[in-house]
């Protein structure tokens, strides 16, 4: 499988071993994207949402027509896609289909993995335990490969699964109802209340396979339900500070 990492921050050479890694996990609509991205923004970090490549898997199977639930048919496109996202700067997440490869370039699906009918088909591609494995092992050469100071990882599983090991790990969560209404408000045309029963409905299923509610031993829980934006984001700075004062 090969990836790609636009980094438009300057190399910092020999950094790849000392990359400080971020993990922040919660579930959809916690403000885990974009709470983490301008933490990392302020921190001087990259960001890496893993979210974008179990999405960008959902597109690209759709595309090809292929089974949504097959295992195979995910490890197929697993060996022979490209995928591609930014690190730094405006997200952009690109996908070259294992056909196109080579010939047509690679497809920009920054905007097209968000759209709703995508919401509702991700869940049952993130549902393997041998994609997830793969994906994982993608992301950490990712991050492995920045060549960044230090990057904010964001998912459902970064603290228990992809990195265990990161000196700050963070669980961001809000009530449900607080959640539903913080998309509602990205996606026009849509109530609260739809937005909430499809997001409990993708929360209980993601959470069949790792469970992003409580918060495993040693992750920090950050409740934005009664913080506003800036406050959530200076929270996580925060941590990151802490953390890395405590290991001076
Ligand atoms: N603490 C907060 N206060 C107000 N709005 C927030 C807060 N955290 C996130 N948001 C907004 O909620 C929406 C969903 O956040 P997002 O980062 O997409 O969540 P996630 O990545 O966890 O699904 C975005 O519009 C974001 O700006
Ligand atoms: N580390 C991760 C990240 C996402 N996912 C899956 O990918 C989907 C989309 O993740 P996302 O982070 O973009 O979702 P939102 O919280 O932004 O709505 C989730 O609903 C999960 O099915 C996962 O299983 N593990």
């Amino acid at each position: 499988m090969e990836n790609a990492v636009t980094n438009e921050a300057p190399s910092t050479g020999d950094a790849v071993d000392g990359t400080v890694l971020v993990a922040i996990d919660g579930p959809a609509g916690s403000g885990k994207s974009s709470v983490s991205r301008a933490a990392a923004d302020r921190l001087g970090f990259g960001i890496l949402d893993t979210g974008a490549a179990y999405r960008a898997l959902a597109w690209a199977l759709r595309e090809r027509g292929d089974d949504i639930d097959s295992e195979a048919a995910a490890l197929t496109l697993l060996d022979g896609w490209h995928y591609g996202i930014t690190l730094r700067g405006e997200q952009r997440v690109t996908v070259e289909l294992p056909e196109t490869v080579g010939i047509g370039g690679a497809t920009d699906v920054t905007a097209a993995i968000r759209a709703n009918e995508i919401s509702a088909l991700v869940s049952r591609v993130s549902k393997h335990p041998v994609v997830r494995d793969r994906l994982n092992a993608m992301f950490r050469a990712m991050v492995a490969e920045s060549g960044l100071p230090g990057v904010v990882i964001e998912g459902r599983d970064i603290t228990t699964v992809v990195a265990p090991d990161a000196p700050v790990r963070l669980l961001l969560t809000a009530s449900p109802e607080v959640r539903a209404q913080r998309r509602a408000g990205d996606l026009p045309g849509s109530s609260a209340e739809q937005v909430l029963a499809e997001l409990r409905a993708r929360d209980e299923k993601d959470a069949e396979v790792v469970d992003f509610f409580t918060p495993a031993p040693g992750v920090v829980l950050v409740d934005t339900s009664d913080l506003d934006f800036e406050q959530s984001v200076q929270a996580v700075v925060d941590a990151v500070r802490e953390a890395q004062e405590g290991a001076r």
